[in-house]
């Protein structure tokens, strides 16, 4: 099948759309740049027409309303197939987004006292679907089968009347840094409906996601807008620090400005400033999505997620925006991320270290300055001009400071034994430099790995007791180790005390998408693999998803290099 402007309707010429006119009514600078690439023809996709009955659409069946998880009875029908029938009908082909989750590499609880932090993306990612319906369905479904969500609204119930009222009404090139509360109120009907049958706390979990979907809807969507089924799978765990909810929030607002042509590209030649110009639009709507989740996001979550790479972001007045500056530099260092599963809360985390500064204000301030020194020493390393992450020094200076930063952590009280025991099962096998990320006192821990194997035969992980005085070095390993099977056995280790690895990339890229959602994995009929939804929830854990749709090309040790089909905005 063609990849060539798939969601262009025949007759429809560029620049035309109702977007653009109401863009031609707005006047910041920001948006006369876009106007501009918008009208350039650049690969914009277009929206389908509720007027336009040729649009055609997979023969999906109705969704479950129950709430329940279940893969309901798709019948999908693939899309070359619809085309070989009828050609001289425009199809609307699925497409998807991507964003990836983050970790505070350098600098959390600082930044709480207003040091700067460093967050860099990393490869763990949320995938989202998009699967258009006929028109006459005027149906939106929520598809997240992650929290087991599954809801559906009737498009023309929805509380349009709200959003598009002159008063209220926001445009997709509008910055918002707060909700409308009446806008909330007219929504929350429709929020209240969601998953009621479900113990309270998932109720949360469900009408939170569905909130951020549903505000970015009204905003940026109108009555017209077209009957789709949403289906979000991601990659990250839930609640551990690494930006999950940003990832919802970028992948809803991307799409959804895609949807209503409010961005250009993305494609290979455009220039850096549009693609900024393009991730700054998502980044803008992104946030709102948080603020339903999150009440009150710093921001640092989404801006990590719609750009990728690594940011320092640092917010010295509360009253004001923060500062927040990229790290274009940011080496896409290998990373070995274990979870706790020990479930925090940021704000008790966040409530020790103002305790522990009311009792010893001195010690506190110096020990918070001691990790501005620790963030600060990295940010000068990584901007100086002959900046090479593959020299071994540099990587090693960065290793340290992470050693450093997470022995500051410790001493401000936001550790947690499994943290310090997944450290002593990492160090014990030399393997890289490991800290606490994000709140502490439980949640994820960070390595970052040396380039080459060690050259000390590591201990047989299972002789590492708690105690260190326990610790024996297992000299029947006789084979030189490779970072691979030590890892290999590290990850036996810490599954068996109920720790979860992952090994990622730090500050790879942001928002992604691949439109259609067709891959080239090699093994597929003429014009690559179609993947529909039915496809898209059928894979296996986070495997199957990276399998399936993943960003990373199996060639992934090549810098930069992505999966056939994926484009992103690179700055
Ligand atoms: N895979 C997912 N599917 C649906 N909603 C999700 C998913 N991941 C995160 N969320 C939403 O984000 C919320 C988690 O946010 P939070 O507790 O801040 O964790 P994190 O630190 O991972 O962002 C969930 O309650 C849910 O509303
Ligand atoms: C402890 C803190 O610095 C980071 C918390 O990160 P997270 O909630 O674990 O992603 C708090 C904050 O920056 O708001």
């Amino acid at each position: 099948m063609t990849t060539h402007s798939p969601l262009r309707r025949r007759g429809q010429s560029d620049g035309h759309s109702r977007q653009q006119s109401e863009k031609s009514q707005q006047s910041d600078q920001e948006e006369k740049t876009s106007l501009s690439t918008v009208s350039n023809g650049t690969q914009t996709p277009e929206p389908p027409s509720p007027d336009d009955d040729s649009i055609m659409a997979p023969n999906l069946t109705l969704p479950d309303r129950s709430g329940a998880s279940k893969v309901n009875n798709l019948q999908v029908q693939p899309v070359s197939a619809i085309h070989m029938r009828r050609p001289s009908v425009p199809m609307m082909p699925p497409f998807m987004v991507s964003a990836p989750g983050k970790v505070i590499v350098y600098g959390e609880h600082a930044v709480v006292h207003g040091k700067a932090a460093i967050a860099a993306s990393i490869s763990l990612r949320s995938y989202l679907h998009v699967t258009f319906l006929s028109k006459s369905r005027r149906t939106v479904t929520l598809r997240f089968p992650d929290i087991s969500l599954d809801h559906t609204w009737n498009i023309d119930d929805l509380p349009w009347a709200a959003f598009s009222h002159p008063k209220k009404k926001k445009y997709y090139y509008d910055l918002v840094t707060s909700l409308d509360p009446d806008l909330v109120a007219a929504m929350q009907p429709f929020i209240a409906c969601v998953s009621t049958k479900l113990p309270e706390s998932d109720r949360r979990i469900h009408q939170s996601s569905a909130s951020a979907f549903l505000y970015l809807f009204l905003s940026l969507g109108s009555q017209k807008s077209a009957p789709c089924i949403y289906t979000l799978r991601s990659t990250i765990p839930i609640g551990a620090g690494l930006g999950s909810s940003a990832t919802i929030a970028v992948c809803l607002s991307a799409a959804l400005l895609l949807q209503i042509r409010a961005l250009s590209g993305p494609h290979p030649d455009q220039p850096p400033q549009e693609c900024g110009l393009q991730i700054e639009r998502i980044n803008r709507w992104a946030f709102v999505g948080e603020m339903c989740i999150h009440g009150n996001p710093s921001g640092v979550d989404n801006t990590v997620s719609a750009g990728g790479k690594a940011v320092l972001f640092k917010r010295a007045d509360y009253n004001k925006p923060p500062v927040v500056i990229p790290l274009r530099n940011f080496p896409e260092l290998p990373l070995l991320l274990v979870n706790t599963r020990q479930s925090r809360s940021t704000a008790t985390e966040v409530a020790k270290v103002a305790n522990l500064k009311a009792a010893h204000p001195r010690i506190t301030e110096n020990l918070l300055d001691s990790i501005d020194h620790v963030t600060e020493s990295a940010h000068d390393l990584i901007t100086s001009p002959d900046f090479d992450p593959t020299h071994p020094a540099a990587l090693q200076h960065l290793g340290e400071l992470i050693t450093i930063n997470h022995g500051l952590l410790v001493s401000l009280g936001v550790s947690h034994p499994k943290l310090e025991r997944i450290r002593e099962l990492i160090d014990h096998t030399g393997i890289g430099w490991t800290k606490l990320t994000g709140a502490g006192g439980g949640g994820c821990a960070i390595t970052i790995l040396k380039p080459q194997p060690p050259v000390r035969t590591p201990p047989s992980i299972s002789t590492i007791e708690s105690d260190e005085d326990d610790c024996e070095i297992d000299s029947a390993v006789s084979e030189p180790p490779t970072t691979h099977n030590i890892l290999d056995t590290l990850e036996i280790a810490l599954e068996a005390e109920g720790f979860e690895k992952f090994e990622t990339t730090l500050a790879g890229d942001g928002v992604g998408v691949l439109w259609p959602a067709v891959l080239h994995n090699g093994n597929e009929e003429d014009g690559g693999e179609e993947i529909d939804q039915e496809k898209f929830l059928r894979a296996e854990g986070n495997e199957g998803i990276e399998r399936l749709v993943g960003v990373a090309s199996s060639r992934r040790r090549i810098a930069k290099e992505v999966r056939e089909g994926w484009k992103f905005w690179r700055t």
